[in-house]
């Protein structure tokens, strides 16, 4: 695992007028996933592909575990280092084990019996059955298979950080959303440093733990969505994320953050009469529920103690998006 911290970095090429990025600061913590937000041209490519190197910054450090990337040769440094991009770019005239394998036999470091093994290992940890797909060609799999192979192929060197420009972004919407949930079913067994470009706010919202917004270069927020969503750091931000959109807001607030503390709302001895709710659940989850219950409250339910969290009602649930509302910026930059 890694955490990767990015100082005051800066990239102006050559011939143009202002920095493609421009003295941006922030950290991704180790086993997090952190989405690069904003409008094309922001500056977000730049930004991933100064951390392997594909790019040399003008200024600034990326720091990896505290060792700069700048003092590493280039090539160590991409084999602890993923990279998914939108054109996997597989080669046709090899199967895809040997797809796989080749990426690993560049890199080094790996005897031929452990090199079989790892390709069958990574294509199971992709979805793709090795008996089944082992022996195929690139044009006898479909763009999502194919993405899966291209993320197989980053995972061969066990890397501890995954750099994916748009990696789903040519897939229809629903391989896209299939393969989103995948990469959150990998994510939760290998728990990657992962910085991920999207131009898909619903994308950001569903992998991110933290999400990054540029605007021309400069960083203008950073949190989590329920941050972004609650206190957009300015109109920008709201409109990018959809701010104003009270159903998005519910979707992304917990359930717990809603609990009614007034004791006339609901009494804790009418707490087993009313229907249950479970303490993941989002507000907007709960909204339904209440609605279609008809009930006066729900009861948030705790799985390791008999005495649940408390009730939700519709009058607790609209307090706390206003109240979320009302609060001031998390964290500007500028
Ligand atoms: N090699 C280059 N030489 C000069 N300018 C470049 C180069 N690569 C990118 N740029 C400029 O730098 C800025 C940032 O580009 P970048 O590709 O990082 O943005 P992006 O946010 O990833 O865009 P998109 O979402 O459209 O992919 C843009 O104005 C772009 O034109």
């Amino acid at each position: 695992m890694a955490t990767i911290v990015f100082q005051q970095i800066t990239k102006h090429y050559a011939g143009t007028n202002t920095p493609a990025v421009d003295a941006v600061s922030f950290e991704v913590p180790e086993g997090s996933t952190c989405m690069l937000v904003g409008t094309s041209g922001s500056g977000k490519t730049t930004l991933l592909r100064m951390v392997n190197r594909l790019i040399e910054p003008t200024s600034g450090e990326i720091l990896i575990d505290g060792k700069n990337v700048l003092s590493e040769n280039p090539i160590q440094l991409r084999r602890r280092i993923g990279y998914v991009i939108q054109q996997v770019g597989l080669f046709p005239h090899l199967t895809i084990a040997e797809n796989v394998r080749v990426t690993a036999e560049i890199t080094g470091g790996w005897d031929k019996r452990k090199l079989a093994s790892r390709v069958d290992e990574l294509l199971d940890l992709v979805g793709l059955p090795p008996h089944e797909f082992r022996k195929r060609y690139p044009r006898q799999l479909s763009g999502g298979q194919q993405q899966r192979v291209g993320l197989a192929r980053a995972l061969t060197t066990d890397p501890s950080i995954l750099l994916m420009d748009e990696p789903f972004g040519a897939l229809d919407a629903i391989t896209r959303a299939r393969m989103q949930d995948e990469l959150l079913r990998i994510q939760r067994d290998v728990h990657k440093t992962i910085l991920f470009v999207s131009h898909d706010i619903e994308e950001a919202f569903k992998l991110g733990n933290q999400i990054a917004v540029l605007s021309e270069g400069r960083l203008v927020q950073m949190g989590s969505p329920v941050e972004l969503l609650a206190r957009p750091a300015n109109s920008f931000v709201s409109q990018l994320v959809g701010a104003d959109n009270r159903m998005r807001q519910l979707q992304f607030l917990s359930v717990l953050d809603a609990i009614d503390g007034r004791p006339e709302a609901v009494s804790s001895a009418h707490w087993g009469d009313l229907p249950g709710i479970a303490a993941d659940t989002s507000l907007f989850d709960a909204l339904l529920q209440l609605l279609s219950t008809n009930a006066p409250a729900l009861v948030i339910t705790n799985p390791s103690s008999d005495t649940p969290y408390g009730a939700v009602t519709l009058a607790s649930l609209t307090q706390q998006i206003n109240r979320s509302r009302q609060e001031t910026p998390v964290e500007t930059t500028r």
